[in-house]
């Protein structure tokens, strides 16, 4: 059987504006089981001859059938099918990956066929053992001989079982000795019905062929039966010649062993990619961890500002240095007299920090004296007890609400309930009603840090003064706030007797205007961090593509070799996808940890609150991912199109 026949097969290498013209119309046939030596000069078209039968590479003109279908109508995907299950190639540069073991060389086609592991590594074993390389397995190439990387690579191109084998002047980097073994080696091959085609300068080698072809400026000039030879190999009728599909399961789990093996293969390249993407997520989870932190403590301080629609009344100094001394009877006017008013609490409080005493333990702490629906609009909750009510504050009672960081200071327990027992305030006794929720420190600021007492308590009791700090001023709720802030200035000028002109000796702030700055500030926080670590990962993204494009460069003999023996587009595209991924990933994690450490040791010196999310984690895992799919792209892309012959001469 014909399982070779060329007709009029031309080849013109194009150059950039030149036309190389290499083979002008070759014909040739070969029958199945021949062992076939194609001779001639340097130069003369042998290897490109070769490259064309070996389906490396394509005609530019010419009828080329393989075991009689015509190769022109096959994809390039079809075209690696073929190569893998039924044509071995041998090199005369060996072409072993310098990264895997001798054994792992072997097994490399299999890994783009259907074959179990088990079998793979049993016939590689199997075909080791044959070329005799049984105590060399476990060797890179670099440490064993010219000879017996030849000999692995023979074994290499046997593990698919193929029906022809090409070598491209297998002995042209051997000694004498080791010439004669790979002869040998191929002859005995041939006599179990593997066709051979093989190319070569060396007539002593061609003792064992059986039609030598010979070959001139592109032209053969003679075709030479010498022994009459064929087989009918009973694999090769079973064999179709069609694209073989398998589980897609396993070929990413080969995909993923590939690039783990290429990534271990090359540390200090696969470091410097982990590198750039750790640098980058660690700043995005830094960032957010930070961002995350401001976010939760402005939203405690919204939160301490109280209820929604409040206004804060507090005496400024006017132009003339005139400021309006707020008084106990300035709540009730204003309430009577200020329309859209639902209520008003007054306040004072002590800026030197009192001294309290129990049990001889004493404690620094702020004392604020406020009107009895304070609680309500500032949003106080009561963890044991009670607050003071509106009568204990007319009638100026000796009880006090205590927070828990006093509870802590004067008890020794933050948890303990003292409702019941006495406090000194200034050497008087407060029986102490309530205890506040707990609301938590922010930076230098301890909310639980305080006394709350009734305001008349304060103000004619402890303080011994008359003036009012603030106000709170609750609107009601279709009131306009803005017409409610100005009646309530024009109202407290009039009754301290003050013209408009010193409108400024008092101040109305409008607590919902500060919610919003608040909430925009973070925003813009959340956009300005956002956009930097989205930067600083698109820089890292920029890397790693770099480094893809270089690893593409620097492997793209490998690359040839891997779609010599059987890898189509798609396999190269996905191998090297898959390792830009699996790197970001890697980079990702480490990233992660590198930017939580971090971020709480900043926090702890520079004193801020930190707040790192499972979503923020989540995020910047998956975000390294797709920049790994992102950038991997298009390096992958740049060697799953490289033709397997242009990538196998590259230097
Ligand atoms: N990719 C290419 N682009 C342009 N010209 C090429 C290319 N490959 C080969 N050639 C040219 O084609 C001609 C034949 O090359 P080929 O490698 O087939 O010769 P050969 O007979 O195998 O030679 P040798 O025995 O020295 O390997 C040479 O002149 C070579 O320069």
């Amino acid at each position: 059987m014909k399982v070779i026949e060329i007709k009029n097969l031309k080849k013109t290498y194009r150059l950039e504006k030149l036309d190389v013209p290499v083979l002008h119309g070759v014909n040739l046939e070969i029958t199945q089981g021949e062992f076939v030596a194609i001779m001639g000069q340097s130069g003369s078209g042998k290897s490109t001859l070769l490259n064309i039968l070996g389906l490396l590479d394509k005609p530019s003109e010419g009828s080329y059938k393989l075991a009689g279908i015509e190769t022109s109508n096959y994809s390039n995907n079809e075209l690696a099918a073929l190569r893998n299950c039924y044509l071995g190639f041998i090199f005369q540069q060996f072409n072993l990956l310098p990264k895997l073991t001798i054994l792992e060389n072997v097994s490399l086609p299999a890994i783009y066929t259907d074959s179990k592991d088990k079998e793979t590594f049993r016939d590689s074993l199997k075909l080791l053992d044959m070329v005799g390389l049984s105590e060399r397995i476990k060797h890179r190439p670099s440490e064993v001989s010219g000879g017996q990387q030849q000999r692995a690579a023979i074994a290499r191109s046997l593990i698919n079982k193929p029906l022809i084998i090409f070598a491209d002047e297998p002995t042209g980097n051997l000694d004498t000795k080791s010439s004669k073994e790979i002869i040998k080696i191929l002859e005995d091959l041939n006599n179990t019905g593997i066709t051979i085609i093989m190319v070569t300068h060396e007539a002593e080698l061609t003792a064992c062929a059986t039609k030598i072809v010979k070959i001139q400026d592109g032209l053969i000039i003679s075709d030479k039966k010498i022994a009459e030879k064929s087989s009918s190999n009973p694999v090769f009728q079973k064999k179709t010649f069609k694209h073989k599909t398998f589980s897609l399961v396993r070929k990413f789990r080969d995909y993923f062993k590939e690039a783990s093996r290429s990534l271990l293969g090359n540390k200090m390249r696969s470091i410097l990619s982990v590198l750039g993407i750790m640098m980058g997520v660690a700043s995005l989870i830094a960032m957010s961890a930070i961002v995350n932190g401001a976010k939760r403590g402005i939203a405690k301080d919204i939160a301490n500002l109280g209820k929604p629609d409040i206004l804060l009344v507090v005496p400024s100094c006017s132009q003339n240095n005139t400021y309006i001394k707020l008084n106990i009877d300035d709540i009730d006017d204003l309430k009577k007299n200020v329309s859209g008013i639902r209520t008003v609490s007054g306040g004072c409080y002590q800026r030197e920090q009192l001294n309290i005493a129990t049990n001889s333990k004493n404690c620094n702490t702020m004392l604020i004296g406020v009107s009895a629906v304070y609680a309500d609009l500032k949003n106080y909750y009561i963890s044991d007890g009670r607050f003071f009510t509106e009568t204990e504050n007319r009638e100026k009672k000796k009880v006090a609400v205590l927070g828990k960081t006093v509870i802590k200071k004067l008890y020794g327990d933050e948890n303990f309930n003292p409702t019941g027992k006495y406090i000194k305030i200034n050497r008087t006794d407060f029986q102490v009603i309530g205890v506040l929720q707990a609301k938590g420190s922010r930076e230098w600021r301890d909310e639980d840090n305080k006394v709350i007492i009734p305001l008349n308590t304060a103000l004619y009791r402890t303080f011994g003064t008359k003036e009012l700090e603030f106000m709170d001023v609750q609107v009601n709720e279709d009131a306009d706030i803005t017409k409610v802030s100005e009646s309530i200035i024009k109202r407290l000028l009039f009754m301290h007797r003050l013209p408009a002109t010193e409108r400024n000796a008092v101040r109305v702030i409008n607590m919902n205007e500060i919610k919003k700055t608040l909430s925009s500030a973070t925003r813009t926080f959340t956009y300005l961090f956002g956009s930097i670590a989205f930067i600083s990962l698109l820089i890292g993204g920029i890397g790693i593509m770099n480094i893809m494009f270089v690893s593409v460069s620097e492997r793209t003999k490998e690359i040839g070799l891997r779609k010599a023996i059987g890898a189509n587009n798609a396999d190269i595209l996905f191998q090297f996808i898959i390792e830009s991924v699996f790197v970001c990933c890697i980079g990702g994690i480490i990233g992660i940890l590198f930017g939580s450490g971090l971020s709480v040791i900043t926090g702890k010196f520079a004193g801020w609150a930190i707040y790192i999310t499972p979503f923020s984690i989540g995020f910047a895992f998956c975000f390294s991912g797709l920049i790994g799919l992102t950038f991997g792209v298009w390096p992958a892309r740049k060697a799953a199109l490289l033709n397997p012959i242009d990538a196998l001469r590259h230097d």
